[in-house]
């Protein structure tokens, strides 16, 4: 038999966001510069008061004397107030009216501006515990009244203890007023409530920390309105992403760590047992065995275009969605592209080198023009057809050769091999794909076919040219100058050294991988990315993604959610449909769609369903991954 449960629920700073006093503070004082400096000492005394620092009644009568309000501005503070409820407390309203006999407010602040909130969300003002204001017979606010037992230190726990609550009771608050209820022995339970603040003198003493209502509910088997509570999503955010994910993701309620570096598979291991979402550059290796180590994982983000990083093979057969950026960084790459072939056309990078050395060397010698020369761009896709456009406004003959048939933009010309291109090139740029197959696609036998005192660039991947060949012909003197971004091996982080056959090579602009790496491209990223990722958990969108079937939503209305996701055999959705119906489910609107791995299918239904039925369709037999979302 369960025992009956009674909620004790703070007001300021918990039910609602914000200190109501603070906020009749804004309210009463009409000059800007007293208001700042009274509401900063109102704040000092609130969290001395919250954090238990100075007597409550204290704390009270300095606040109420430093604000010199009247009850008619308890009026406007009401109406602002009803803006200002919590968003998990707002969301999650057939809580309050499932349980409105056992829910109670109790709270040092005043029931003048408490009852009218807390009422908006069904609560009985019967159930509210709070002070009341003493007025003049101008209705100025004088003070409060001093017999009620809240404006004593202690005094929530006296008043519940007063209540003789049977059964057990719970204590959500942010203060540590609230947690000295259960200090008094009177609650079973403190949950410190940090929503909207976190106090570390409260978090400290909490039984369990509820960053929002949800959580709360989630862990005593309440209703809530969320099939899983946002804060218990893990996001493991490495190689320095741009702040603006982090954001994104906290903005969310989800938990994030964050991580400069990038991670080698043992530790990608370890850290990956309870993460939800990653996100990496190019630098971590998303291996087979690292994704084995995930069992919560549900998508990796990839923030920049190369997904070679990635078993995307394993992604898709755990059923975890891949996100790239495709585009925001393209026209990086194009202009230091544009930028290193003018640098290596007028051997800018030795000149500079001389001259940091004290050699002044003026000569038009190997100093040559682009206009007029032949630009061989190899892969015609979002980077090569950029570079194409700006370097033919250049002034540059421009000629790619791309594996499949690409539309030649503005006079380009096709190639109809890579020999063809390499022929005819004086600069020859690599914009291929770092799909595995491109693997030392230029090599020796690639330089021999380039001509002599060819300008090589490659901004793609490492491994995409030999680079022993490619020093051999540099020293050789076949190749008159190189630009290099991406290799073999790269380091992990700035920390480790950078170790390459290219060093010390004349007229070779090395750079560390960061063709993509601009403020603007790596803000878009970041946008781009995590957007995508939280729709993935919030809808169940793969619109985009690399590796899953690629379905757009229509925004989840009155219905609950059922992803499923399985290998891609016969007879599933019927499988799926079989079970609904046995369980009689109205289905509001079902899609599904496969790729030669997996179908995903998502059926939305009627919210008044027996929950059994996800438990249900996760045992069909080929199921990957299957949740509700509501
Ligand atoms: N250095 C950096 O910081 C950055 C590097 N990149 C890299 O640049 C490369 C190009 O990126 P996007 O243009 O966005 O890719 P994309 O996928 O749009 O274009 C690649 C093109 O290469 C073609 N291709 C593939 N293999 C080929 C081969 N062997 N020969 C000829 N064509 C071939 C493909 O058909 C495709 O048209 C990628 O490797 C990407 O990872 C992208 C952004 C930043
Ligand atoms: O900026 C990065 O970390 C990698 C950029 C890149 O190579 C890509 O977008 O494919």
């Amino acid at each position: 038999m369960s025992t009956h449960k009674h909620f004790i629920i703070d007001f300021d700073s918990t039910f609602t966001k914000v200190e109501a006093l603070d906020e009749l503070c804004a309210i009463c004082i009409p000059d800007p510069v007293r208001r700042q400096k009274t509401l900063a000492e109102i704040q000092r005394i609130t969290d001395l008061g919250m954090e238990g620092e100075i007597p409550l009644v204290e704390s009270l009568d300095q606040r109420l004397a430093l604000l010199n309000a009247n009850k008619s501005h308890l009026t406007s503070l009401i109406e602002h107030l009803k803006s200002q409820i919590s968003e998990s407390f707002k969301t999650n309203r057939a809580f309050f009216e499932a349980f409105k006999d056992d829910i109670y407010i109790i709270s040092n602040g005043f029931k003048e501006f408490i009852v009218p909130i807390v009422r908006e969300l069904g609560v009985k003002p019967e159930n509210v515990f709070a002070n009341t204001f003493t007025y003049d017979e101008e209705g100025n606010i004088t003070g409060f009244d001093r017999t009620n037992p809240l404006t004593q230190n202690q005094g929530k726990a006296k008043q519940i203890k007063a209540l003789n609550l049977p059964g057990e009771v719970y204590v959500i608050g942010d203060g540590y007023t609230d947690y000295e209820i259960k200090e008094a022995g009177i609650a079973d339970k403190f949950y410190a409530f940090t929503e909207n603040v976190s106090r570390d003198s409260v978090v400290d003493k909490a039984d369990h920390v509820t960053p929002s209502l949800d959580e709360f509910l989630y862990v005593n088997k309440l209703p809530s309105s969320l099939s899983y509570p946002k804060n218990r999503i893990k996001v493991l955010v490495l190689e320095g992403i741009h702040e603006q994910a982090v954001n994104m993701f906290k903005e969310e309620g989800y938990q994030v760590e964050f991580m400069a570096g990038a991670l080698e598979e043992e530790e990608l291991c370890e850290k990956l047992q309870d993460v939800s979402i990653l996100c990496i550059r190019s630098k971590t290796h998303v291996t087979a065995k690292a994704l084995e180590h995930a069992p919560r994982l549900m998508a990796v983000g990839a923030f920049c275009i190369g997904t070679n990083q990635i078993d995307l093979a394993k992604c898709t057969e755990r059923g975890i969605v891949v996100f790239n950026a495709p585009y925001s960084n393209t026209r990086s790459v194009v202009e230091m592209a544009i930028g290193e072939i003018i640098m290596l056309s007028r051997g800018l990078v030795e000149k500079s080198n001389r001259m940091h050395a004290g050699d002044w060397d003026k000569s038009a010698k190997g100093s040559n023009e682009i206009r007029g020369k032949k630009l061989g761009i190899i892969g015609y896709g979002n980077i090569g057809s950029q570079l194409s456009v700006l370097a033919e406004s250049l002034g540059m003959d421009v000629y790619f050769y791309d594996v499949v048939d690409k539309l030649a933009l503005g006079n380009a010309k096709v190639c109809h091999s890579l020999a063809e291109l390499l022929a005819l090139a004086d600069i020859v740029t690599l914009h291929v794909d770092g799909r595995a197959s491109n693997k030392n696609i230029i090599g020796t036998k690639e330089f021999e076919l380039m001509k002599p005192g060819v300008l090589f660039l490659n901004l793609a991947r490492g491994h995409v040219v030999d680079i022993e060949a490619l020093a051999q012909n540099i020293k050789s003197g076949k190749i008159r100058g190189c630009a290099v971004d991406v290799f073999p091996h790269e380091p992990k982080n700035n920390q480790e050294k950078f170790e390459s056959a290219l060093r010390g090579l004349p007229n070779t602009l090395l750079s560390p991988h960061v063709g993509g790496s601009t403020e603007e491209a790596q803000e878009n990223i970041a946008q781009y990315v995590p957007s995508k990722m939280i729709d993935y958990v919030n809808t169940g969108g793969s619109y985009n993604s690399v590796n899953f079937p690629n379905l757009q939503l229509p925004a989840l209305g009155n219905a609950h959610r059922l992803i499923h996701i399985h290998r891609n055999v016969p007879g599933i959705l019927a499988k799926i449909n079989n079970v609904l119906a046995e369980n009689n489910i109205n289905i509001l609107g079902q899609y599904l769609k496969t790729n030669e791995t997996i179908g995903y299918v998502i059926t939305d239904v009627d919210t008044q369903y027996d929950r059994s039925v996800i438990k249900k369709l996760k045992h069909i037999p080929d199921t990957i991954k299957s949740r509700a979302l509501y």
